[in-house]
């Protein structure tokens, strides 16, 4: 099985290319390649399909030739991932698949234009987050109040008085199933500056990373709602480097690096 590796601030990803659909791609050998110690190690898997290869997202198939099929390092299966779609997006332009010019790419959370900006760094529509209201994190045995943003995916943001570095986060924050019962990404966040917040979260279905653009986007949407705010330009800081979230009356940016590090032969079967 052919394989690239790519991240986008450090939220790292195995890349199958399956232009076919011709792959058996079950969530144990999705939790097999993304093993940091047994298999390739990496915070998800973006597997390359063609879109109208795909019974899911067939309906996007006349305005995006390639389907993100996006699965957490655990197996489960996300409806969008913001960097994995920046770095699908350079694998397509590297593999000559896509005109750098602007394109789309099909996710299950609906169609995402991608741009390359003149730095190289990757540019991706997002859509309109949908603040759904609030809830509560437990993180060490402290509860942080925060919003839920739909970002095509579930996320609570939570503004926390604390340094994020002091948290632990080696362990699954607490949250409100009843509000969740798919599980939720959770992100916490110090508003810093003027339109600048430092992020870390943990991830539904991979732990934490040390990045993540839907989440970005979570955080910036929480934290420009703090200041009565809906729009605007965000710098967000996670672990893994800096993305920019720009926020429109009726859309969302997130841009930052991405890049393929790696090609080979996986030789991982279940
Ligand atoms: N890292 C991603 C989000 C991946 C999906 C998420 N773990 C979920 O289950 O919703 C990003 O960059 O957005």
């Amino acid at each position: 099985m052919r394989f690239l590796k790519g991240h986008g601030t450090e939220n790292d990803f195995v890349i199958l290319p399956d232009p076919d659909a011709e792959l058996d791609l079950s969530a144990a050998l999705v939790a097999k390649i993304c093993d940091r110690r047994a298999g390739l190690g990496a915070d998800g898997v973006l597997r390359v399909v063609r879109t109208k290869r795909s019974h899911e997202v067939a309906g996007q198939a006349s305005r995006a030739e390639w389907f993100m099929d996006y699965r957490n390092a655990d197996g489960s299966v996300a409806e969008m991932c913001g960097n994995g779609v920046r770095v699908f997006a350079r694998y397509l332009i590297d593999a000559g698949l896509a005109d750098p010019a602007e394109f789309a790419i099909a996710t299950r959370g609906g169609l995402r234009p991608v741009r390359v900006e003149p730095n190289g760094d990757i540019t991706v529509a997002m859509g309109k987050p949908v603040v759904e209201g609030e809830s509560v994190a437990t993180v060490g045995g402290c509860e942080y109040p925060g919003l839920r943003v739909n970002v095509g995916n579930p996320h609570l943001a939570c503004a926390i008085g604390d340094p994020v570095v002091q948290l632990d986060l080696t362990h699954q924050p607490g949250f409100d199933i009843g509000v969740f019962p798919g599980g939720v990404n959770i992100e916490l966040f110090n508003p810093v500056g003027v339109s600048r917040a430092v992020m870390r979260v943990f991830e539904r279905g991979s732990g934490e990373t040390r990045s993540c653009g839907t989440g970005a986007v979570a955080t910036a949407v929480a934290a420009a709602a703090l200041s009565g705010d809906t729009t605007g330009t965000w710098t967000v800081e996670v672990l893994g480097g800096t993305l920019t979230v720009i926020l429109e009356a009726d859309m969302s940016y997130l841009s930052g690096p991405a890049v393929i590090v790696a090609s080979g032969e996986l030789m991982l079967a279940e």
